[in-house]
């Protein structure tokens, strides 16, 4: 089975509920539901220009090259004085412009300094002909009209999106609560103890670090080779959780503590056509859906990549490989299945390979490279399909 066949076999809805949040903490969130824009923007006309706001008698005097009186000044933020018939007042860019203007004529096309006091009248030169009515005048609603969909649910909110909401006045909005993830790394080599053979728990940290940068909320917990232990542990954890993953007892050997604990039972075990990382498994459990990782450190990295971030994002990982132009020696596609290997994404945007597939290649690396099966392979110039893995991720 193909790592994408894979992927679309295990997708399924995790359970969506909604939060509100400030603002001001809604930046990476996703947004529930659709945002309509409460009011227009602008909310009152805008003059687009320094200059002046002219009503059409005005104007029609400016055009023939007399002085035309300047009644007034409005700065922006200011309320607006109006304009007498056939004057002008002086406006700033933001200001709101008095119902009467017909246009607003920059600066500099008019005698007046920039700076300083108002003037008492301005001769104007270069006028378009004809003035369009509402030059320079932002109109209300001429941005966003009230009603309009500004951002739209399921989108990650952006620094821009929340300058959009701001703009609007919003100051909380409806995000999608962040998704809960069990962690379970199984393994005596795990566990702390005295004369036996120990290493580090590197998946723990990996995955959880993994998860808490997309934004899940991470419920981490260890097991030794004791299936009893690992379904006490695991029993605890699921009416916590929307998903749990597992690490590790999953292939062949004789102490598969997740194998034995529920295959035939909740889950299933299989092979996927890729290396690292083919060893899989899957399942439900109390209704909680189960993801079951190789032990290896790639393995379970790769595993993260390709199968629990398009679960957990509503996606399939079908859809999240980008295209790539290939800079490196040629590669023979394995007969096992697809190669995944690290890869740089140079500053051209060629796609430059690790020369091996551990742990610390893809720490250095910024996205996974995806070699297809023998008799296939890629070759320097070759179009390629990469998995972005994000900021050091
Ligand atoms: N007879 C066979 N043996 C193996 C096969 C096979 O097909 N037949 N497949 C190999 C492949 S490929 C993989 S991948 C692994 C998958 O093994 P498991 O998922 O059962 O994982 P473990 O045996 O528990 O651990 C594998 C390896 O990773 C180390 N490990 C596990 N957890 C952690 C952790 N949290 N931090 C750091 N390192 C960890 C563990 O010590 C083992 O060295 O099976 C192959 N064998
Ligand atoms: O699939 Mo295993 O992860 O090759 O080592």
């Amino acid at each position: 089975m193909e790592p994408e066949d894979y992927s679309r076999l295990i997708a399924r809805d995790l359970p969506a509920s909604a939060e509100t949040v400030p603002l001001a903490e809604a930046v990476g969130r996703i947004l529930a539901r659709d945002v309509p824009a409460p009011a227009p923007i602008p909310g009152f006309a805008t003059s687009a220009m320094d200059g002046f706001a002219l009503d059409a008698p005005a104007l029609d005097r400016a055009r023939t090259g007399e002085p035309v009186p300047v009644a007034g000044d409005i700065p922006a933020g200011h309320a607006p004085v109006p304009i007498p018939s056939g004057c002008a007042v002086r406006v700033m860019t933001g200001a709101e412009v008095p119902d009467s203007a017909a246009a607003v004529v920059p600066v500099e096309l008019t005698d007046a300094e920039r700076t300083g006091v108002v003037p008492a009248s301005i001769t104007v030169t270069g006028l378009p002909d004809p003035v369009v009515p509402g030059w320079n005048i932002r109109d209300v609603g001429e941005d966003t009209a009230a009603g309009d969909v500004v951002v739209l649910g399921g989108q990650r909110l952006g620094a821009a999106g929340i300058g959009t909401l701001a703009m609007l006045g919003i100051e909380a909005v409806d995000v999608a609560r962040p998704l809960r993830v069990g962690l379970v790394v199984t393994g005596d080599e795990l566990q702390p103890g005295e004369g036996a053979p120990r290493i580090p728990n590197s998946n723990l940290p990996m995955l959880a670090s993994a998860l808490g940068s997309h934004g899940f909320t991470v419920l981490p917990a260890t097991s030794s080779d004791d299936p009893v232990e690992f379904l006490a542990v695991l029993d605890d954890l699921l009416p916590e959780v929307d998903l749990v993953i597992t690490t590790g007892g999953i292939s062949a050997g004789a102490y598969e503590v997740v194998r034995a604990a529920l295959e035939g039972e909740c889950s299933e075990f299989l092979r996927v056509g890729q290396r690292p990382g083919g060893p899989q498994g899957h399942g439900e459990r109390a209704g909680t859906p189960l993801l079951h990782f190789p032990g290896t450190p790639a393995g379970a990295y790769l595993s993260f990549h390709l199968f629990a971030l398009p679960l957990l994002t509503g996606t399939v990982l079908a859809q999240r490989w980008r295209r790539g132009l290939y800079e490196g020696p040629a590669l023979q596609g394995h007969r096992r299945g697809v190669s995944l290997v690290p890869a740089t994404i140079a500053v051209d945007g060629r796609v430059v390979p690790a020369a091996r597939a551990r742990l610390r290649d893809f720490a250095g690396a910024d996205a996974i490279l995806r070699v297809p099966a023998a008799p296939g392979g890629i070759a320097d110039g070759d179009g390629v399909d990469i998995l972005p893995t994000g900021p050091g991720i």
